[in-house]
């Protein structure tokens, strides 16, 4: 009990030798990670290296084949799936390359989706800082389509952080967007861990985003191979040229 108290004090998500297989692909093979609470780690790796398949397992949208996950000291094994989506839905905030806004809803709406969901309202003045956070204070009744690429993130972006999730897990968040947008939404993953001490995990291409966080974790072939702290993206992508 003891260890697991302090597990949870360090660790935002904790894996122990966790495989994924696919038949006979091992996906992952045997990642065993603490993910430090309240910082910001990005994951690098080459493609198929199982960086979704590592983001899917440790946020509780895959289970792993074998293994342990935790997150927040609570082991997911043995939750029953209504469990597992309910501490993903509290705990939990996802950003994908695709915005997965929903097009008939408006940005408020998509924002504070996920409260709804979870049979609650927004807090009035969280919903107003949030979306001035993100910049879309005057956009707050548009619809996805009126709304350019980079603002569409950064709803998406918004519905992530409105639930006050502990964990951000961004998937390739600045993939569709131009380097100052996607500055722009670095800079607010940033701002989530330094002022409200959440944990982002960012998985990315990209070395000038890698850059932004604590430190980044490079997968190879479904093995952690390596974590660069500090990183800049020139030693980012001296490393990666080495994967
Ligand atoms: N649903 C699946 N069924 C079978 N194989 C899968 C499945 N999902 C992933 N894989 C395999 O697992 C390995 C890791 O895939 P994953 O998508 O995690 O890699 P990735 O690092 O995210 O790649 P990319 O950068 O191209 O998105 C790959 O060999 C992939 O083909």
């Amino acid at each position: 009990m003891t260890t697991m108290t302090a597990q949870a004090t360090t660790e935002a998500v904790g894996l122990d030798a966790v495989t994924k297989t696919y038949g006979a692909v091992r996906a992952l093979d045997g990642i065993t990670w603490a993910v430090p609470r309240g910082g910001f780690t990005a994951v690098m790796g080459p493609s198929g290296s199982g960086k979704s398949t590592f983001l899917h397992c440790a946020s509780g949208l895959d289970r792993p084949t074998e293994g342990t996950v935790r997150v927040g000291g609570v082991d997911l094994g043995p939750l029953a799936e209504a469990k597992r989506t309910r501490l993903r839905r509290e705990r939990i905030g996802f950003v994908f390359q695709a915005f997965n806004l929903i097009p008939s809803m408006d940005v408020e709406q998509n924002i504070t989706l996920p409260l709804r969901l979870g049979g609650t309202e927004a807090d009035p003045a969280w919903l107003a800082e949030v979306i001035g956070r993100v910049g879309l204070a005057d956009r707050r009744t548009h619809r996805p389509s009126e709304l350019s690429g980079g603002q569409q993130q950064r709803a998406a972006l918004a519905r992530a952080l409105i639930t006050r999730p502990e964990v951000v897990f961004a998937d390739e968040p600045t993939g569709a967007l131009d380097p100052r947008t996607a500055r722009g939404v670095l800079r607010m993953l940033r701002e989530a861990a330094d002022l409200t001490g959440q944990t982002i995990v960012l998985v990315t291409h990209d070395p000038m985003a890698a850059a932004w966080a604590d430190s980044v974790v490079f997968l190879s072939r479904g093995r952690i191979v390596d974590e660069l702290a500090a990183p800049t993206a020139s030693a980012v992508m001296a490393r990666w040229e080495t994967l």
